[in-house]
């Protein structure tokens, strides 16, 4: 059986259950900490502990070029993911900056950008091709090039990580992540396309129009989820794809962010179902087209900032959210402990 399909962990019902009994002994009215109580009996569960916790973080970005930038479908020139690549490495880039302040482990792996790139620290060179093939024209990427990008994904999650928080960078890569997900929700791009890096109404119904037709041209071989990613996906996309799935095999809760992450987690569902409660959406991205994949996540995102930028910011953004939960959870009193009067 390909690993991509083998069972995720199943989370401990023994930990939800003792995590739920232990928030109602803390010292406030039961349910008064509202979602920071249900994340960290969440959390309790997913690591199987009595004490969740949240001190090795790994955020992990993949970048990679798309063939469909040809389309002129993104405000910005392809070029702009590379040097964002560096930008990433040199600590300039918004998602270096929130990893450096959370003191958060950050990797990136060039999956493809069109241009090779000197050694950069902090950057894994795993080129799988020059970027995907414009799939307006034909499949965006070989089979073979989607195993590796799965591969790539399935290699930066370890078990030591107490959280796996993906994010992406790939100019046009809201173009790939909106045909995905009008693949695998049936419904014209019409409904989900948005402005990506910016572009105005005319600009939204030109890549709309794109778009539809390319799932038009795929259509005859649409029938998996992995055929889709195949034929619309993106390197990167395709590798956060991995990096989910063997998460929740792991046992790793992955922290999923935007609008592309949100694509891929729910690919990542389509293929194996057994992932879904590992994934935890983050933030409610301004991209309109995310909104219509959250049925299928087992919880709904935590937050909502206005954010539209990728790179996994918005869940970084999330994260201090998550360490209090934790923190609040393992260390406030218990009403015994402190001689607080509990309700009758
Ligand atoms: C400077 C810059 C930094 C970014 N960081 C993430 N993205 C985001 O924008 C891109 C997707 O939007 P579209 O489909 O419109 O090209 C992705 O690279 C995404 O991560 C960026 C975009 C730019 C321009
Ligand atoms: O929500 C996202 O992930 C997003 C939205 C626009 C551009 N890049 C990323």
């Amino acid at each position: 059986m390909d690993w991509f399909l083998q069972q995720a962990k199943v989370p401990s019902d023994i930990h939800r259950a003792a995590a739920t009994q232990h928030q109602s002994q803390l010292t406030k009215p039961a349910g008064s900490l509202g979602q920071l109580e249900t994340l960290a009996i969440t959390l309790a569960s997913l690591q199987g502990s009595h004490h969740p916790q949240l001190k090795n973080i790994h955020i992990h970005i993949f970048a990679a070029d798309h063939g469909i930038a040809a389309e002129n479908v993104s405000a910005f020139p392809q070029a702009v993911t590379a040097q964002m690549v560096q930008n990433f490495s040199s600590g300039g880039a918004a998602i270096a900056v929130i990893a450096q302040t959370l003191n958060a482990d950050l990797a990136i792996s060039n999956v493809g950008t069109v241009q090779a790139l000197p050694e950069l620290p902090k950057v894994l060179d795993q080129r799988i091709a020059a970027g995907t093939a414009n799939f307006a024209h034909g499949p965006a990427m070989q089979s073979a090039q989607l195993l590796a990008a799965l591969e790539v994904g399935r290699n930066s999650v370890s078990r030591q990580q107490d959280l796996w928080l993906g994010g992406e960078m790939g100019i046009a890569n809201t173009s790939s992540a909106t045909a995905l997900a009008c693949a695998l929700l049936q419904v014209n791009a019409q409904q989900l396309v948005g402005p990506g890096t910016g572009i105005d109404a005319a600009a939204q119904q030109h890549k709309a129009q794109v778009i539809n037709a390319a799932l038009a041209l795929h259509k005859a071989n649409s029938n998996s989820p992995l055929n889709n990613l195949q034929n619309l996906g993106g390197l990167e996309i395709a590798a956060l794809v991995g990096g989910y799935i063997r998460a929740a095999q792991l046992g790793v809760p992955a922290l999923v962010d935007g609008f592309i992450c949100t694509v891929a987690a729910a690919y990542a569902i389509a293929i194996n179902p057994s992932v879904k409660p590992w994934l935890l959406l983050s933030h409610q991205s301004a991209e309109p087209g995310q909104q219509a994949l959250f049925e299928g996540f087992a919880y709904p995102p935590l937050i909502n900032m206005g954010m539209r930028l990728g790179e996994g910011s918005g869940a970084a953004v999330c994260l201090p959210l998550l360490k209090l939960a934790c923190d609040l959870h393992n260390n406030m009193a218990t009403f015994a402990d402190a001689g607080v009067a509990n309700k009758d």
